[in-house]
């Protein structure tokens, strides 16, 4: 052992040399310096050694953790067209972070590419909290409320909030649900609905168990809780029916002809406040806000697109006078000018089923939250890119991929706020840290919906009374199976397109076969080969012709070919029923 300017040379390395001018021969010896760098320096070093994914590859550390360990690196590469492109950084970006695998802090890695420098950073970050209970941290009794006149009209709507920042306007109008990461750490996640938000209505996307009931609970305490109130639709009966009194929501509507009557009733509300706001000079930051969440909107939608083709005259009339999927795209459009705010909760992204300007009525819904790992094409509707939030890991409860404060798509974990259904049998299946959650979210003012329409007035009244009266109506149970189901809305788990039927899907039929409803027998069939146009297109034109296999007294079973327009919206049942089919 020798040592060479200080350090401890183990090994060398000799040199020939040859020079015939001189006729001579020099061997020369060089130090093979020790080499000091870590484990995992060296790993991610000899992991772009071969030139493919990175060309020129140097990786420096770039800072140590108090106990000495590495916290982060900087990688400088060869820019190439490849290194440009979005998805083969995603790629490596996943990559690298298999490659890290957990710190000895227990804390995870992320990878960060400079805009501009071929260079990618990578840091310790804390992980996101696999659970947030949601309570509320001072007494809802202390919370500012907007002062308003008798008519519901603010002069100063933006009044100051707990913890909220006086200089940003709008604040108090900053609905927040979720804990998301960025740049600059964790920080809570949001729907601005304030009259200068330009992300005004919210799209939440999930599929059954992913979580939207949950995130729309949340998102509906803390509107209450900030003097907004609340509407509700809900198909499925079971998801807001927890709403029913609570303060600030004056109705959940259940029945899809009712919902039809509501969003009718919203237009005419939105048209009457803008001709109020006209004569009486008001601006829409002077007017009462009113949000109406539409839960498993395509469900809705399909069970408007039934009642039209096979109702009773009856509920035919009644759907083409309220006109629900028109007149929900001018509320889109137009009802934020006047205090209107939509939530809709939807089982996938879907480029159809918001109907013919399906386009223009998804880019108002610049608030977004997608409860689950995302197809590219899902990944493209929501956030523009094919890669964005595909690897969700699903078994975290409430992991999502939501807007950021800046509109940028973040990894969020949605606060957990358990059923605040005040309803005894509800609340003894509460543990001790849920019940305090939930009595702390429940505000102590019941916020009204100032009117400008008599058309919603009368809506929620109706609806008050009906509840009302909904308990005359329950019974003792009897049992039914599922030969004999007569209810198509209980049965079913989500709607589509006729174009997005896949093989093994479980359908519902004979709902257009009998137009009294009422004691239809259903059938539950699985697709069992699906034929598109042969481009493999889309179109309300294009004809989807779908096989599925149905018992008969032969040997083998006979195909049943049914045939639809690409937009027929199609149910899918549950899946009890379609076990039991
Ligand atoms: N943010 C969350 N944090 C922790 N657990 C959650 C969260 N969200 C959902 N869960 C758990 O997942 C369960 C299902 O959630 P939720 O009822 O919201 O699903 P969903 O998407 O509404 O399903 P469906 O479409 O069938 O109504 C909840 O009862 C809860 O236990």
């Amino acid at each position: 052992m020798s040592r060479f300017l200080g350090a401890t040379v183990t090994d060398w390395k000799y040199v020939t040399g040859f020079r015939a001018d001189k006729s001579t021969i020099t061997i020369t010896r060089r130090p093979v310096l020790p080499d000091t760098r870590s484990a995992r320096h060296r790993m991610l070093a000899e992991l772009f050694s071969d030139g493919k994914a990175l060309q020129d590859v140097t990786v420096s550390v770039d800072s140590y953790a108090y106990d000495g360990t590495e916290a982060s690196y900087r990688i400088h590469y060869k820019p190439t067209l490849a290194t440009g492109m979005e998805a083969n950084r995603h790629k490596l970006s996943e990559a690298l972070l298999a490659a890290l695998g957990t710190h000895e802090s227990g804390q995870l890695w992320r990878v960060d590419w400079a805009p501009e420098k071929p260079i990618i950073t990578l840091s310790l970050r804390k992980p996101l909290a696999t659970m947030v209970m949601h309570s509320l941290k001072i007494p809802a009794a202390d919370l500012p409320v907007p002062q308003l006149d008798e008519r519901g009209i603010a002069r100063r709507q933006q009044m100051p909030w707990p913890g909220s920042d006086p200089s940003v306007p709008g604040q108090r109008l900053h609905v927040p649900y979720a804990s998301c990461e960025t740049d600059t750490g964790v920080v809570d996640a949001y729907w601005n609905i304030s009259d200068d938000s330009s992300a005004p209505h919210m799209l939440v996307v999930g599929p059954t168990g992913g979580g939207k009931t949950v995130l729309l609970t949340t998102v509906i305490t803390e509107l209450t809780l900030r003097g907004v109130p609340v509407i509700g639709v809900d198909p499925k009966r079971i998801e807001l029916h927890q709403f029913l009194g609570y303060p600030g929501v004056p109705a959940i509507v259940f029945e899809p002809l009712r919902a039809a009557e509501f969003i009718y009733a919203l237009w005419r509300e939105m048209h009457a406040r803008t001709k109020y706001m006209q004569t009486q000079r008001l601006k829409a930051r002077n007017m009462p806000l009113l949000v109406a969440v539409l839960d498993e909107f395509f469900i809705l939608s399909a069970a408007w697109t039934q009642l039209a083709k096979s109702g009773t005259d009856e509920e035919k009339e009644v759907i083409k006078r309220c006109n629900p999927l028109g007149r929900i795209g001018e509320l889109v459009a137009l009802a934020r000018s006047a205090g209107i705010r939509l939530a809709v909760g939807v089982q996938r992204p879907d480029a159809h089923l918001f109907g013919r300007d399906s386009g223009s009525v998804r880019d108002n819904f610049q608030t977004r939250a997608a409860l689950a790992r995302l197809s590219s094409d899902g990944a493209y509707m929501m956030w523009g890119e094919t890669t964005v939030g595909r690897d969700i890991d699903a078994k975290i409860r409430g992991r999502a991929t939501v807007s950021d404060p800046s509109g940028d798509p973040a990894l969020a974990q949605v606060w957990f706020t358990p059923t605040i259904d005040d309803h005894p049998a509800a609340r003894s299946d509460l543990s001790a840290e849920e019940l305090h959650a939930v009595d702390s979210l429940r505000p102590s003012r019941d916020t009204p919906v100032y009117c400008f329409s008599a058309e919603l007035a009368q809506f929620i009244a109706d609806e008050q009374h009906l509840i009302t009266t909904m308990a005359d109506d329950v019974r003792e149970p009897v049992a039914v199976s599922a030969s004999s189901v007569t209810s198509l809305i209980d049965h079913i788990s989500d709607a589509i397109p006729a174009g997005a039927l896949e093989e093994g899907m479980n359908i519902i039929l004979g709902l257009d076969d009998e137009p009294d409803r009422t004691g239809t027998v259903l059938t539950v069939e699985t697709v069992r080969k699906v034929a598109r146009d042969s481009d493999g297109t889309v179109t309300e034109e294009g004809l989807v012709r779908v096989g599925v296999s149905v018992e008969s007294t032969g040997r083998r079973p006979e195909v049943l070919i049914l045939e639809y327009s690409g937009l027929d919206t199609v149910f899918l049942a549950a899946v009890d029923l379609a076990a039991a089919a």
